[in-house]
């Protein structure tokens, strides 16, 4: 969990295990969600699947205005944070949900407005090395089932991960599911499609660490 620290910055340490009893609760949804936060439901939609400190997603909402842009994220100090930051600044196209989205995805994508949700991301996901430990992994097929449920046509879907072995274990699991199309089949993408980095690819390139994307398309 994080802690808040004298700064006013949010401290990370361990990974939070989403298959712990407390991380079953389903998420708690204003009735009026999403038309509060956003300025437009007319805009489409991407979604980011653990966000952390969300600062990919700020610089994707100053750089695309006519997107909406929505974060999910499994610890909650780290959401409260984001969405200060948010009302800081007034962006009108972001907002931050805590919620396992093991558990909630499905219920959260199903308050938007139906296709609307363009694109969906699972960026350098908590690795979970140990073998007794791969079920708390965020990509599992159920979650690819929800994401193709909701994605619009052609949508897409990209995962990265510096991590080759999980890497891998998305691409199996992504590419198990008939609905979707690999842009790139037998190669990764080095390259960010967004052209904006996440916090973990911005260490990684510093590092010379390679990363290993793909994007998929919804048929
Ligand atoms: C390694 S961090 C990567 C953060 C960011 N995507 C980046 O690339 O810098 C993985 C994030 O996913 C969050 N996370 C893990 N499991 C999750 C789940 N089931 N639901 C929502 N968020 C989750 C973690 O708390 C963590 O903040």
């Amino acid at each position: 969990m994080g802690v808040v620290v004298a700064s006013g910055q949010v401290r990370t340490r361990q990974h939070v295990n989403p298959l712990s009893e407390h991380m079953q609760k389903p998420v708690e949804l204003e009735q009026e969600w999403p038309k509060d936060k956003f300025e437009s439901l007319e805009r489409t939609f991407h979604v980011d699947v653990g966000v952390a400190k969300g600062r990919f997603l700020f610089d994707m909402a100053e750089k695309y205005p006519e997107k909406n842009f929505l974060g999910l994220e499994i610890r909650k100090p780290l959401v409260d944070q984001a969405n200060d930051w948010r009302d800081d600044r007034n962006l009108r196209n972001l907002d931050f949900i805590f919620c396992n989205a093991n558990v909630s995805l499905d219920e959260v994508l199903s308050r938007l407005p139906t296709g609307m949700l363009d694109t969906i991301s699972v960026q350098f996901p908590d690795p979970w090395f140990k073998k007794r430990h791969q079920k708390r992994r965020v990509l599992q097929p159920e979650l690819v089932e929800v994401i193709a449920k909701h994605l619009k046509p052609s949508g897409e879907l990209y995962v990265i991960s510096d991590v080759l072995e999980v890497a891998e274990q998305m691409d199996e699991v992504v590419s198990a599911n008939p609905l979707f199309v690999d842009s790139t089949p037998n190669s990764w993408i080095g390259e960010n499609p967004f052209n904006v980095l996440t916090e973990r690819e911005k260490a990684c390139i510093n590092h010379k660490r390679d990363v290993h994307g793909k994007l998929y398309t919804r048929a």
